[in-house]
């Protein structure tokens, strides 16, 4: 004690502050009575509040004892001392026993709080200044201020109930973007009035916080929106299913077919020369890449005749082209056009003596003619052509439907019949093709037609079966009239390329074949296999097919189908 008076009367103000530290064992003697009166309250639920504060949360404990600290500062440097000592103990003791307290005090406190709770709503205007955590712990640590804070414990009651009816009914439906503004307000009220209203108010308070709960629904409600937004667009896909999708189907499908009515108007030549174009390009094309800036030599002449060849000219064609350049023009520098009009005159000699116009005897009566070829050359086709020219040129035509293996080929001369006005006789599926024939035979007799055009199957699978009906077609018709059948067609499809030769080949041994047609030449660039079968065979050709329609049938001409696949003009 000596020593503490003496350095405060020598050091002054500013070493008192670090005697306090030196020396913490004595102290002066506390004057209880005042600390008793300035906080009644605060001693007796001292130990309660520690252990409220304890059960709940440490940082609600820490401003209650921050308060008793400031209590000893009060009696200046006489309390701030001894304040920490009797806090601290405190602590510790009640946190043990005050575990199980804990539960049990909500319990008590709760049911005065419910009594302030009903006049919290009136007294709301006033509660606004109090519910302010600051006046919570105000009351412990400034005794003096005792007027201020005193009212304000009362009020704090009140207060905290205030904001649960706020935020039970009338927040709920607000945004979330209240609840921010509100959570700091439970952060500070359940330190010390929780107990008493925590079951109800946390069962109000609780709305708010699920706020973002009930909002959910409302996504919800979003979601199920949409939905009917689904439910309006059926209507579009309906029309789209059932009229745009059919009508695209039905339009491509009758765009094509009508495409080709129109297609008259062009006249044959055009179409030969377009459906040629393509073997003349293809032709023309290999000829200028041999001559291009080369002299005609040995060489070239070679280069040349392959090119000829894989034209489907045939060897003989191609021969007498190249001789016929080798024979005036043999080392000089030669053009791509020279020999293309070197080729086209070439070719003309060899289609010249074939390309005759069809011939018809009408001293017989009918005068027969039997089509023949393999399946799918255009043998129906082609009678139906021919009939419409004949029947244009007023001749009387029937028909004989001798394909008895197909009753689409039936049904499809009878089409043709019905266009030509002319007579189908046919019979059922699967019957003898030499009968029926003759018995067309009588009855184009009968009715006085100057034509019988007789149609025949063309199944090359079962030769021997083939030949076998071609010969007793032949042989049965020569009983009604040795001649018969006087004109013998095949149908020749250009498509079909180097085949092509071999089919004529057969047909002229069993079917006695004296005129070709020569169809589908329009679009292949195979065209060059006339040339090789009038070399080889030297028939006539009497026509050549060029489309479907009924007048896609044109008399052949040497030097227009020459020119045209050679690309002369
Ligand atoms: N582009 C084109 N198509 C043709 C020509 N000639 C026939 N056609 C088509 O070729 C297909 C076959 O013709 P058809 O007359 O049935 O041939 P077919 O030899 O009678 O065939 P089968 O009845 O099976 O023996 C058909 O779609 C014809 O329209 C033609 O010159 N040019």
């Amino acid at each position: 004690m000596a020593g503490f008076f003496k350095k405060i009367f020598s050091f002054g103000k500013k070493e008192v502050v670090e005697e306090r530290v030196d020396e913490t064992a004595p102290l002066p003697p506390i004057k209880w009575d005042q600390l008793d009166a300035l906080k009644p309250e605060a001693d007796q639920a001292a130990p309660e509040v520690l252990a409220r504060d304890e059960q709940q949360s440490v940082a609600e404990a820490a401003p209650a004892r921050e308060p008793a600290l400031e209590l000893a500062p009060a009696p200046l440097p006489e309390e701030p001392t001894p304040a920490p000592e009797p806090t601290v103990p405190p602590e510790p003791e009640p946190i043990v026993p005050t575990e199980p307290e804990p539960l049990p005090q909500p319990e008590e406190e709760p049911q005065p709080a419910p009594e302030p709770e009903p006049p919290a709503p009136e007294e709301v205007p006033p509660a606004q200044p109090g519910p302010s955590p600051a006046p919570e712990p105000a009351p412990e640590p400034v005794p003096q201020e005792v007027p201020a804070p005193a009212p304000a414990e009362p009020e704090i009651a009140p207060s905290r109930p205030e904001p649960q009816p706020e935020p039970a009914p009338a927040e709920v439906p607000t945004p979330p973007s209240e609840v921010p503004a509100e959570t700091p307000v439970p952060i500070e009220v359940p330190p010390a009035e929780t107990p008493s209203v925590e079951p109800s108010a946390e069962a109000e308070i609780a709305p708010p916080i699920r706020q973002p709960a009930p909002v959910e629904p409302q996504p919800i409600l979003a979601e199920i929106a949409p939905e009917p937004d689904a439910l309006p667009s059926p209507p579009n896909p309906a029309p789209a299913a059932g009229k745009v999708t059919v009508s695209k189907k039905v339009e491509q499908k009758a765009e094509p077919v009508k495409a080709p009515e129109p297609a008259p108007r062009r006249s044959w030549f055009q179409r030969m020369r377009e459906g040629l174009a393509r073997s003349s390009r293809e032709l023309t094309g290999n000829i200028a890449g041999v001559f291009t800036k080369r002299k005609l030599d040995e060489e070239t002449l070679l280069d040349l005749e392959d090119v000829l060849i894989r034209a489907d000219l045939g060897v003989e064609t191609a021969l007498r082209v190249t001789d016929s350049l080798a024979s005036s023009r043999y080392g000089r520098d030669v053009s791509d056009a020279e020999v293309r009009a070197v080729m086209a005159a070439e070719v003309e000699k060899v289609l010249a003596p074939v390309a005759r116009p069809l011939e018809l005897d009408l001293s017989h009566k009918p005068h027969v003619v039997l089509v023949v070829g393999v399946n799918g050359t255009g043998k129906t086709t082609t009678i139906g052509k021919l009939a419409a020219k004949l029947t244009d040129g007023g001749l009387k035509v029937m028909l004989a439907a001798g394909d008895t293996f197909r009753a689409a080929a039936i049904e499809q001369l009878k089409i043709w019949g019905e266009r030509t006005k002319s007579p189908v006789i046919a019979t059922k599926l699967g019957a003898d093709a030499a009968g029926l024939a003759y018995d067309a035979f009588e009855k184009a007799k009968e009715a006085g037609s100057d034509v019988l055009i007789i149609d025949t199957a063309g199944r090359l699978q079962n030769k021997t079966e083939l030949m076998a009906e071609l010969e007793k077609i032949v042989r049965v018709l020569g009983k009604l009239d040795p001649e018969a059948p006087h004109t013998v067609l095949q149908t020749v499809d250009a498509t079909t390329g180097q085949n092509a030769l071999n089919q004529v080949e057969i047909f002229r041994n069993v079917a006695g074949v004296n005129g070709l047609v020569m169809t589908k030449l329009d679009g292949t660039a195979r065209g060059g296999i006339l040339v090789a079968i009038a070399a080889k065979h030297r028939l006539p050709v009497y026509f050549i097919g060029v489309g479907e329609q009924v007048d896609d049938l044109e008399p052949f001409s040497a030097s227009e189908f020459a020119r045209a696949i050679a690309g002369v003009a």
